[in-house]
């Protein structure tokens, strides 16, 4: 049986992504216990998917995922899932929510909840997962304690729910992906995430990448910059781009891209999903 990983522990939004994925195949779904941790058991041959996530509405770009599967050569995107994200304040049974002078869980969460947090005069605490601050609340026993995490957490842990839809906008999704090591072939992708390290040799470098894309009509859904950690102010580019690695218009624009002097890295192939 197939072994996918994903940021447990169990009651995660990372595991109801992966179960999500798979809920038409016979898989066994591994929890971990960090995102660096889930794509080091690929890379080990530990599990042969991994579901991690890349990308939040209110919070941006998770970097550990960019940065930890830009690191191996071999990490490939293959799929992806976005969830629609409730965040919930969560207390122990008796809790109330005047008692709560302290906010657990992991700093995506945390930053999809500031102003509600401000809003109750809470300090926070930092956790690798909603679950893992949930469970952490629950061991605790303080009534001064809440974590944020998915209702679903609630029920799993046993845990009351204080306060629903505590995230700072209505609409909350966050993208996963699903990561394997090296390419399996897929009928029909329509979206490709590319690395671009852009030549030093010009100015404008950038405009002159995103021209390439914009005149052959091909539409990006997602841009994001990381350092390239060998010099300050160098970055490189993190694209998805919507059309397959083979559609001609892509196809030209790899070349042009190459002929540029850029590095290009296709670090995915995948069909586009919309969130549920
Ligand atoms: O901690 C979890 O439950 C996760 O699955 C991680 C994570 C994240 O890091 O973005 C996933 C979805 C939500 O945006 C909040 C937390």
């Amino acid at each position: 049986m197939k072994k996918v990983g994903y940021l447990g522990p169990a009651g995660t939004f990372s595991e109801q992504a992966a179960s999500r994925y798979t809920s038409n195949e016979y898989v066994e779904l591994l929890p971990f216990q960090t995102i660096v941790d889930v794509l080091d058991g690929l890379d080990s041959g530990m599990i042969d998917k991994g579901v991690v996530q890349i990308e939040n509405t209110i919070d941006g770009s998770i970097n550990l995922t960019l940065d930890r599967i830009t690191q191996s050569a071999d990490l490939f995107v293959q799929g992806e899932i976005t969830l629609s994200i409730t965040q919930c304040l969560l207390g122990i049974p008796g809790a109330k929510i005047s008692d709560i002078r302290e906010v657990w869980s992991i700093p995506p969460a945390i930053a999809q909840c500031r102003s509600f947090i401000k809003k109750i005069g809470a300090t926070v605490k930092h956790f690798e997962s909603t679950a893992s601050a949930a469970e952490e609340a629950k061991k605790s026993g303080r009534t001064d304690v809440g974590a944020v995490a998915s209702a679903w957490a609630a029920n799993r842990i046993g845990l009351q729910i204080l306060a629903d839809q505590i995230q700072d906008t209505a609409v909350n999704h966050t993208r996963f992906v699903v990561v394997t090591k090296g390419k399996e072939p897929l009928d029909f992708p329509d979206k490709t995430m590319l690395l671009i390290i852009p030549c030093q040799e010009y100015k404008g470098a950038l405009a002159n990448i995103l021209n390439i894309f914009s005149v052959l009509n091909l539409n990006l859904t997602w841009i994001e910059s990381r350092p390239t950690k060998t010099r300050l102010g160098t970055y490189q580019f993190y694209l998805d781009v919507e059309a397959g690695e083979t559609d001609e218009c892509m196809s030209k624009a790899l070349s042009i891209l190459g002929m540029l002097g850029h590095k290009i890295r296709v670090l995915g192939i995948y069909k586009a999903s919309k969130p549920v």
